[in-house]
């Protein structure tokens, strides 16, 4: 018997499945479909508006999901939610951490809300801590952080729980160009050695590399999606950025950048 394709494949960390979106009369995201790979790390780009936030806001169930479905790990997000986001960690763009504490009283926090135990936390918070090169700052003040450094904080934050799929929302806005690369990389490593899928969401196109896959998301509709080569080859460009240029219609990276 000759099996087919999706019979092999393995369940995909996030499935988003003809899912709309509207705020009154606007239409936020408009029948989206795209899957996140076990273990892979997807890039989300879209310009300003395109919708990314919105779609996070339905992924992690901010806001009800009106039409479409979302699975994680193939658990209904809508139907058990539970069960799906107990797998689920998140970065939001938003700062989510308390500056008057120390990194280990804001994990050990956190990780009491996820229903933790004290012996448990510890070894976690050592182990996120050493993923994110931040052993050494463990006592110290979160205010006293350089803001690469909250990011990764908040990294190790979104992983105690040992999620499988990882969404970050814009993760590198307002570092400079070192902390970006260090950021990038260290979430690179995750999708790699723990087996994670990563939901990277940018407007920057030289966040994403080749072996990636990428979603292009322009005003609330995907636009092309797949490993990069593909969407490239497709497109007919010479590169990712001349894709999503010819995809959107938008001239360059300076009018992508100005428009934010
Ligand atoms: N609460 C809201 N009420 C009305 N319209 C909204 C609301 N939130 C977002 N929108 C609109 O929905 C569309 C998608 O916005 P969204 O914030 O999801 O995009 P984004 O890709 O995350 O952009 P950004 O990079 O600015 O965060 C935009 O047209 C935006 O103006």
């Amino acid at each position: 018997m000759v099996m087919k394709p999706f019979e092999l494949a393995q369940t995909p960390a996030l499935e988003i499945d003809r899912v709309s979106h509207r705020y009154g009369a606007r239409v936020a995201l408009n029948d989206v479909s795209f899957a996140v790979r076990q273990s892979s790390f997807t890039v989300l780009l879209g310009l300003n508006g395109a919708g990314k936030s919105t779609l996070f806001s339905l992924i992690t169930r901010l806001y009800a999901i009106r039409s479409g479905q979302i699975r994680i790990f193939g658990h209904d997000v809508a139907n058990e939610p539970g069960a799906a986001l107990s797998k689920l960690g998140v970065v939001f763009q938003s700062r989510a951490l308390d500056i008057d504490i120390s990194v280990r009283q804001n994990l050990m926090y956190h990780a009491a809300l996820h229903g933790i135990a004290s012996k448990r936390a510890n070894e976690r918070i050592a182990q996120v801590l050493d993923r994110v090169a931040m052993t050494d700052r463990s006592r110290d003040r979160v205010g006293n952080l350089s803001i690469g450094q909250m990011r990764r904080i908040e990294i190790a934050r979104a992983l105690l729980h040992q999620p499988r799929l990882l969404l970050l929302d814009e993760p590198t806005v307002g570092l400079d160009i070192k902390a970006r690369a260090d950021i990038l990389d260290h979430v690179r490593q995750l999708s790699v050695t723990e087996g994670i899928g990563v939901l990277w969401a940018t407007h920057l196109i030289d966040e994403a590399r080749s072996g990636d896959d990428v979603v292009v998301l322009h005003k609330g509709s995907v636009l092309a999606r797949g490993a990069i080569s593909d969407v490239v080859g497709q497109s007919g460009g010479a590169d990712l950025r001349e894709a999503f240029n010819r995809l959107t219609g938008v001239a360059d990276q300076g009018e992508l950048e100005a428009a934010r």
